[in-house]
């Protein structure tokens, strides 16, 4: 088992990577808990709810609830209602929920344990790739129909418990939504990370020592950056890579239509882009495109409107005033948060989006 102990200003926690931890995962807690309410969805409620309620078989009171799988459950109605949940069931400020599952369980239940009773310990237990980025930051939060994650908050877990035995069962659509935002951590942080990123195939089986020392590096890359700004005052920024256009391309495509890391992907391509024509520099563009090709990422999004795209954009967490600020690479591992005037926009993704259909 790997552990890693996130510092920030607020609190530390653990983050424990292993195989088989969903059975012993009590262990490794500061603390018991009388009450324990288990947050899922439908399609890791079969897989692997069972052996984390065994594990819980020693708590007084245990609850569960499953939501529909899927990025359309994490809105402000099953929030409501997770929360209502929580009521009749009777939990109360020293109960801990666990939020197993991938990212969109991962934020969801974080927001209820943010929110119920001004806030209740939480536990992250990843089961998906991407998930190495969502479990870790504590950024917990909503959509709306207008924007991602517009609703939301800092809220530190007290531990991340990630059974890598989990990912044995991900889609391939899954594996390749995990590893843009692991290209996206490599990105912003060497060409070295990027390199041996650009050498991994995603076809299953993965190779299990790759994927758990790249999975452990993304953590890495993130826990620094974390560590000197939790609430994203500055640095924590450089994670946005690929975001500003990737979280438009998901309200505007609908959310669940390209998964988050498919839409972070073309989003960080078009960063690229932009980057070389604002600093004139090289960067692996191409070769970042062809492997987005081997992988078989959908990377063509026609008949979008740029105008209903920009505006999706100036919404973003990072704009302001309306004027988007975008992750931009000087080179890799120097990455950079420049305003960008809406022509330049408006001509850059015009091209950009035509290059893509060809
Ligand atoms: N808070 C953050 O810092 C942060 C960072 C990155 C992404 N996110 C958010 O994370 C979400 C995406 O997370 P995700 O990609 O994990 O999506 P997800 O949670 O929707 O999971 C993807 C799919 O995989 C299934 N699944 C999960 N674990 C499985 C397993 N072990 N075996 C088989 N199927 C499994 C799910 O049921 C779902 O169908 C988005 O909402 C995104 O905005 C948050
Ligand atoms: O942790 C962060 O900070 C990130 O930006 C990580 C992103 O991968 C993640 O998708 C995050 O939820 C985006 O945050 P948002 O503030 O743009 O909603
Ligand atoms: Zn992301």
């Amino acid at each position: 088992m790997d552990k890693l102990t996130i510092q920030t200003s607020t609190n530390a926690y653990d983050v424990l990577v292993g195989g088989g931890l969903r059975h012993q995962f009590l262990d490794y807690l500061d603390q018991s808990y009388d009450d324990v309410l288990v947050i899922t969805d439908s399609n890791v409620e079969s897989l692997y709810l069972q052996d984390v309620l065994t594990t819980l078989s020693s708590v007084k009171r245990v609850n569960y609830t499953v939501v529909p799988a899927g990025e359309a459950s994490k809105n402000g109605r099953v929030y409501f209602d997770l929360l209502t949940e929580a009521i009749n069931m009777g939990l109360d400020r020293h109960g801990l929920i666990i939020a197993l599952g991938g990212g969109m369980i991962g934020d969801l239940a974080g927001f209820v344990a943010a929110t119920f009773m001004r806030g209740v310990d939480y536990l992250q237990m990843p089961t998906t790739i991407l998930a190495h980025d969502s479990s870790v930051g504590g950024k917990v939060a909503i959509n709306h129909p207008e924007g991602k994650n517009l609703i939301g908050s800092f809220y530190p877990p007290k531990a991340v418990i990630y059974d890598v035995e989990t990912l044995h069962t991900i889609p391939q659509t899954e594996i390749r939504s995990g590893y843009a935002e692991i290209a996206k951590h490599s990105m912003i942080h060497s060409p070295s990370f990027w390199t041996d990123i650009n050498q991994v195939s995603l076809e299953k089986p993965l190779n299990e020592t790759w994927l758990i020392r790249d999975l452990i590096r993304g953590i890495e890359v993130k826990a620094k950056i974390v560590e000197q700004d939790e609430r994203e005052a500055n640095v924590r920024q450089f994670l946005n890579f690929g975001h500003t256009l990737g979280h438009a391309l998901e309200a505007e495509l609908g959310y669940g239509v390209y998964t988050h890391g498919e839409a972070v992907a073309i989003g960080m391509l078009f960063a690229m882009e932009l980057s070389q024509q604002y600093f004139g520099n090289r960067l692996p563009v191409d070769a970042f495109l062809q492997w987005l090709k081997t992988n078989h990422y959908p990377i063509q999004v026609a008949n979008l409107s740029i105008t209903a795209l920009m505006n999706r954009m100036k919404r973003d967490k990072k704009a302001k005033q309306q004027r988007i600020q975008m992750v931009l690479l000087k080179e890799l591992g120097m990455p950079v948060v420049e305003e960008i005037d809406d022509v330049t926009i408006k001509d850059a993704l015009q091209l950009f989006l035509r290059k893509l259909v060809k």
